[in-house]
């Protein structure tokens, strides 16, 4: 891309953001480790932001840990200084080299010459005096360098050091002298250019360089965010979220798609590495969402921390720190207590007991303040492994369960922290990976949310809402369980905070909106559950096209809908192999059979090796009524007539007559019992004859006593021979392996299992290898809105089942 094109995309929206507010993006010193990280940053700059955006950078890769290192090799005075130096140099100029033309590398490796002879003299000299401002070097190393590049090649953009306008008032505490520091960032701002930020860095009142404390980057976004009124902080990291725990210890850590801030604000403070414990200080009084995305996978969304209803704050964490000391003293019994706590944002502490914990590296600091005080304070080094989650110190059964998962672990006190979200275990040795592991294991088992989205609110769809309260309350794996979207074919309820299953209907009439396909997939496919089922109780063909896109998007389906199941052989098989790919399950054992066990059956026999033969029976209830209650006493359009009246045939009863209701079953079953066909593969007596089929719905119930004469000859035939009428259906194997199958009207013998059924019912009769001369029955109501809701609830559950055992996939740079 050219530059002039990119500051045209940038500047005329033709990129995803161009019309929103100001978007703070920070980047990570992981996002801009290699020539290929930055490379993926500008990228991601070039699709998502605006001119009028900021970015603010760490510095790159390990930058800040080497100066650190050359840091206390100036201050041990050891003779590998100047090659630390020297290497520190040649890191920085090779991105400098592999980034940039020559003629921009050759400018910037001349101001790098100018830092490195700058740095040398302050570490020769007196290293402990510019600490901080060599520190400094890595992040304006790291913004002068990112904004070079994307002057080069995406569009005019200036390095601003953030010393230049961001004025913290007080060393320690890092608060921001928000009017100096939001008049001189103003003044900072050149219009039509993008700004790339130092973070980590600022100035004191003295003018003295300070810098934030480690990942004090994501601080500086929050902080500019607040200053520019900037509605959205993403930080770009190398996971694509936060996750209960640290995915580089514990593989089975689930990512929290949403947590709420308070939750977010203890974790940060518990030492989680992607969340500055300051970072959501700036923003309170603001409607600023934050966002960590991975730069690694952009199009992956992340975690976005935020304000969320019950759903979000039923998440847990574990996390942990160690290299602490925990303080005791009888003087910090009582409100000193709290005093010294407040003074060194302490970890965790008890007045009663009379006890803090802090970081190893505050003891001298703490030793000074309590030297007036006491003389009797002992320091024990210690670690901490706590639960965060919201409100977790008022949750018994979560105290219960840390304390018993906690039960081999010497465990020298269980705190409670003042948030009340977490609680802190102190522990007398390291917390090793182990000990993270168990816990976390043990605290979120069960931990996995499912969202179920219902489409069709017709007399099932009401019918399996009305069940769905009393199953979510008995059945254990429907734990996790929420409702969260209402779904029909004008209008959708969507809620990621979950909707209220005893008053489903009610808030759907009350708030659905009008959604269209568009719309409904932009929200699926941003759902924050960790699976999410649609159940489709329509019998919408249009609806049933977008199953492709569920199962792309490893979105699950319960469809009672016959069309997808029924579809050509080639659309079928692409369903079924884009589900698998993307482990996406789909059930529909209400297609055939309503709640009758047909699927179990044939999946069981399949499981157990069995072969099938044949499949026959009577699968439409509608036609079941008709020819189980015709015995010629009354014309047969009387009765049909009598059906349409009762509800028992669809509203076209050519729609039942027409046999391909009954031919898309048999093709159903054909295909679970695992043949390869397709719908013209089954012969279908139509029972409509043609001077019937192609009238309106009125002018066919006006002439249907024009259906009689054919019918009653039909039964005279059958009557003659003792026998009856029924429509079946029936596939039949030969021994060479080949199909054939048809639904058509029979006669059959008076004794025969499909001659008596209840009218209604439907029967499946299987033959296979093991029931070949008795053949395995199956009868039953084949329809109806209990047996059809029941049946919708039995596959919910089987789903909720096959999920509970499902793996998650941490996505972290360098793991996978
Ligand atoms: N609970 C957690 N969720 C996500 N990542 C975590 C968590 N705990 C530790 N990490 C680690 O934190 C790292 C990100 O932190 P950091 O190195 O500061 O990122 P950056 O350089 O982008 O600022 C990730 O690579 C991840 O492995
Ligand atoms: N470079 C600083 C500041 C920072 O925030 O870094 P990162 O975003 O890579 O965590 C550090 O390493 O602490």
């Amino acid at each position: 891309m050219t530059q002039s094109n990119s500051v045209e995309q940038l500047s005329s929206g033709k990129n995803q953001l161009a019309k929103h507010a100001i978007h703070v993006h920070k980047f990570g010193g992981s996002s801009l480790a290699t020539t290929q990280c930055i490379e993926r940053v500008v990228d991601i700059i070039r699709q998502n932001c605006q001119l009028n955006d900021l970015v603010v950078v760490s510095a790159n890769g390990n930058t800040t840990d080497d100066l650190f290192t050359v840091y206390n090799l100036a201050i041990e005075k050891s003779d590998g200084l100047l090659l630390a130096i020297e290497t520190l140099e040649k890191s920085q100029s090779a991105l400098i080299g592999e980034l940039l033309n020559p003629s921009s590398a050759a400018r910037l490796i001349d101001v790098l010459a100018e830092d490195i002879r700058q740095l040398t003299a302050w570490l020769t000299e007196q290293p402990s005096q510019y600490h901080a401002d060599m520190l400094a070097f890595g992040e304006l190393w790291s913004a002068r360098l990112l904004s070079a590049v994307l002057s080069e090649k995406v569009c005019p953009s200036y390095a601003i050091d953030a010393r230049d306008f961001l004025v913290i008032n007080n060393d320690k505490d890092c608060a921001v002298d928000n009017q100096q520091s939001s008049q001189k960032f103003q003044q900072n701002l050149q219009k039509g250019k993008l700004a790339v930020i130092t973070g980590y860095i600022t100035k004191n009142a003295q003018g003295e360089t300070c810098t934030l404390g480690r990942n004090g980057s994501d601080y500086s976004a929050t902080i500019i965010a607040s200053l520019s009124g900037a509605l959205n902080v993403t930080l770009w990291t190398d996971v694509d979220g936060i996750y209960s725990a640290d995915p580089r210890i514990v593989p089975l850590a689930r990512k929290l798609h949403r947590l709420p801030n308070g939750v977010a604000k203890e974790l940060g403070r518990l030492g989680n590495p992607v969340l500055h414990a300051k970072t959501l200080q700036p923003l309170t009084n603001h409607s600023t969402h934050l966002h960590v995305a991975s730069s690694f996978d952009p199009e992956i969304s992340g975690t976005e921390i935020g304000k969320f209803g019950q759903i979000a704050k039923q998440e847990l964490s574990v996390t942990s720190l160690n290299d602490l000391l925990l303080v005791k003293s009888t003087s910090l019994a009582g409100s000193f207590g709290e005093q010294a706590s407040n003074e060194f944002s302490a970890i965790c502490s008890d007045i009663q007991q009379g006890f803090i914990v802090i970081h190893q590296a505050q003891q001298k600091l703490v030793s000074q303040w309590l030297a007036s005080h006491d003389t009797q304070v002992s320091f024990t080094p210690v670690s901490i492994i706590a639960i965060v989650g919201h409100s977790v110190v008022n949750q018994g059964n979560i105290q219960a369960r840390f304390k018993r998962a906690l039960k081999h672990t010497h465990v020298l006190h269980v705190v409670n922290s003042l948030s009340e979200h977490s609680i802190i275990a102190v522990l007398q040795q390291s917390c090793t990976g182990e000990l993270l592991n168990n816990i976390h294991y043990d605290m979120t088992k069960d931990a996995r949310h499912i969202g179920v989205v219902v489409s069709g609110l017709g007399n099932i769809g009401q019918r399996f809402l009305a069940l769905l309260p009393a199953q979510l309350n008995r059945i254990s794996v429907l734990e996790n369980v929420h409702l969260v979207g209402l779904v029909t074919s004008k209008k959708a309820l969507l809620n990621t905070d979950g909707i209220d299953v005893n008053q489903a209907m009610s808030l759907y009439e009350r708030d659905a909106k009008p959604c269209d396909n568009t719309l409904l997939m932009s929200w699926l496919t941003n759902h924050p559950y960790d699976e999410l089922i649609v159940v489709d109780i329509t019998p919408s063909e249009h609806f049933s096209d977008l199953y492709n896109e569920f199962f792309k998007e490893g979105i699950h389906v319960i469809g009672a809908n016959k069309w997808a199941a029924s579809a050509s052989t080639h659309r079928y098989n692409e369903l079924v192999l884009t589900a698998a790919e993307n482990k996406s399950v789909w059930l529909g054992s209400t297609t055939v059979g309503a709640g009758l066990p047909i699927n179990f059956a044939i999946n069981d026999l399949l499981k157990s090796g069995d072969k099938i033969t044949e499949i026959s029976g009577i699968f439409s209830g509608t036609l079941s009524w008709l020819f189980e209650t015709y015995d010629g006493s009354v014309p047969f359009s009387t009765l049909l007539l009598n059906a349409l009246s009762q509800g028992i045939t669809e509203p076209d009863p050519r729609e039942d007559l027409s046999g391909r209701d009954v031919q898309r079953k048999l093709l159903i079953l054909a295909r679970m019992a695992g043949f390869e066909l397709s719908l013209d593969d089954i012969e279908c007596e139509n029972l409509v004859p043609e001077s019937l089929q192609a009238l309106s719905t009125t002018e066919f119930l006006a002439k249907s006593a024009d259906l009689d004469n054919y019918f009653a000859e039909q039964l005279a035939v059958a009557s003659a021979k003792q026998a009856c009428i029924r429509y079946i259906a029936k596939f039949v194997v030969n021994e060479k392996g080949q199909l054939s199958a048809k639904v058509y009207l029979a006669a059959l013998a008076k004794n025969d299992p499909f001659a008596s059924l209840t009218p209604g019912d439907n029967i499946f009769l299987i033959k296979s290898h093991w029931y070949q001369d008795n053949p395995l029955i199956i009868r039953g109501p084949g329809a109806g809105r209990d047996v059809t809701a029941g049946g919708l609830h039995a596959d919910l559950v089987t789903i909720c089942q096959q999920l509970a055992g499902k793996k998650h996939q941490v996505k972290i740079k360098g793991l996978n």
